[in-house]
Parts: C-alpha cells; sequence; structure tokens
C-alpha cells in the first residue's frame, strides 16, 4: 500500500523490513524442505532451479555495472561479481552442493531441468537490472535482508533432516552468511539516503515487492512440478515439450 507521507530513516527501514513477512522462507515449500519433509527428488529439482538463480546473480550485478554507478559503489559490485564467479566462489559451491544431492555437474550446467516458470522470473530480474536506473537494480537486491535467516535454517536442519546429503556441500549457505549481511549494510544505507521522497521511497516498496515475487513464483513452479506432480504439459500424451524434471 502507497504511502502518502515521507518517513523518517528509521520507519522506512521497518517498513522495508517487515516486507520480510512475505520472503520465501514461508512458502509452503521451502517450510517442507526445513521441516525435513522433501524427497530426495524436491531437493535436486531445488538445487537444480536454484541454479539458474545463481548463475543469473553476477550477470545482474554485471548489468547494474553497465549502468554507471559512482566508483565506490562499483568497487563493492565488484566484490559481489567475484562472490559468485571467482575459482572456488558461490557458482562452484553451489555445483559441490548438486553434486552432494546427488545430480552431476554437466545436468546442473546444461539447466536442463529448469522449470518455465523459474527461467521467467529469474530472467525477469536480470532484464530489469539491465534496464533499470543503477540505484532501484542496485534496491532490488535487499530480499538479502531476510538471506541469512534461510541460509543458518539449512544449516541447522539439513544434516538431521537429509543426512543423506554430504556435509561439504553446504559450503555455500556458510559462505553466503557474512556476504549477504557485507551486501545489506551496501545496499540498505544507500537505500535509506537515496530514496527520500514519498514518491521513491513508493517506489522503493514497489521493487521491494517486485523482488518478493520472483523469489516467491520460484518456489510456486517448483510446488506444481515437485510436490503436485503437475510439471508443464503433465496432462498431454506423448508431449516432447516435456520437461526432464529428475536425474533418473
Ligand atoms: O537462498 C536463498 O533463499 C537466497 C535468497 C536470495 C535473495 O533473497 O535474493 C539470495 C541468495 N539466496 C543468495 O545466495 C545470493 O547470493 C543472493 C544474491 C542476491 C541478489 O539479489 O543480489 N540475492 C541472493
Amino acid at each position: 500500500m502507497n504511502m502518502s507521507e515521507l518517513l523518517s530513516k528509521e520507519d522506512f527501514e521497518k517498513k522495508l523490513k517487515d516486507m520480510g513477512s512475505m520472503y520465501h522462507i514461508h512458502h509452503p515449500f521451502h517450510v517442507r524442505m526445513y521441516e525435513g519433509s522433501c524427497t530426495k527428488e524436491e531437493i535436486q529439482g531445488w538445487v537444480a532451479n536454484r541454479f539458474y538463480y545463481q548463475c543469473a546473480i553476477p550477470i545482474k550485478d554485471a548489468a547494474i555495472m553497465s549502468n554507471n554507478p559512482p566508483i565506490e559503489d562499483r568497487r563493492k559490485w565488484v566484490d559481489r561479481i567475484l562472490d559468485h564467479d571467482s575459482v572456488g566462489g558461490g557458482i562452484e559451491a553451489w555445483l559441490d552442493l548438486g553434486v552432494a544431492v546427488g545430480l552431476k555437474k554437466e545436468d546442473l550446467e546444461s539447466h536442463k531441468f529448469v522449470l518455465p516458470a523459474v527461467k521467467f522470473a529469474v530472467d525477469a530480474y536480470v532484464n530489469f537490472a539491465r534496464r533499470s536506473p543503477w540505484k532501484e537494480a542496485a534496491m532490488s537486491s535487499l530480499t538479502e535482508m531476510f538471506a541469512p535467516q534461510i541460509h543458518q535454517q539449512r544449516l541447522d536442519t539439513w544434516p538431521k533432516n537429509y543426512p543423506w546429503i554430504e556435509q561439504n556441500g553446504l559450503r555455500y549457505f556458510q559462505k553466503r552468511l557474512s556476504e549477504a549481511r557485507r551486501d545489506v549494510q551496501h545496499g540498505l544505507s544507500m537505500t535509506l539516503v537515496e530514496f527520500d521522497t514519498v514518491e521513491l521511497q513508493n517506489r522503493a516498496c514497489e521493487i521491494l515487492q517486485f523482488k518478493l515475487d520472483i523469489l516467491w513464483t520460484m518456489c510456486d513452479a517448483l510446488y506444481l512440478a515437485y510436490e503436485l506432480k503437475r510439471p508443464p504439459y503433465f496432462n498431454i500424451k506423448d508431449c516432447n515439450a516435456t520437461r526432464k524434471i529428475t536425474c533418473n
């Protein structure tokens, strides 16, 4: 809902943080995953689909760089790209997670298990970053305010609930705890300073909602395909557009 009056920085921060009530940590697919109710196939499906998001993050960050932020911000953005794309960085850590859950690296890299709705949602994020002023695209990463909790939740519950997953696969989640906090410090302080009119504060909330929608939509697609067993075209006989959603 749009605000009609300019909020103080404290109230604006609270308003943004309150939107965490719509974070995908609350999606039924995530809830089942952390409670330990997901099957091996569901975990594999989530890991394979999320890899598409992982690959898009540094591309999205490079798109933000290309929209010409000041040098101090660019330096911070280079760090974000390296977090994912450097040797031993996030992309490699996620591939290790894939292997730890029983997937083949080449299957992940081919994106053959990626559901169309996941692809559309993630591509929308990259396209938004390409086309928007850099400050808008930068602030859209602020769903990361809520990410340390979801990573910690996996570190706390997966070893007990999914003992078949090799422990070294969980390195990605550990690594993101500090990286996400650093990203948020930068992204949030920029947002609180730069989005300084009622219109801009409303715009920031709209953008954060768009990003929450992307994450929620990815979970909806997973829920439909893996939990309800209704991947695209599931009911059409001999349809050659039906995607492979399992590695068996
Ligand atoms: O596991 C998650 O639930 C989750 C969520 C998010 C997020 O909130 O966008 C990110 C990540 N992980 C993540 O690992 C990550 O590197 C990341 C970067 C960004 C971003 O928008 O720049 N979001 C996220």
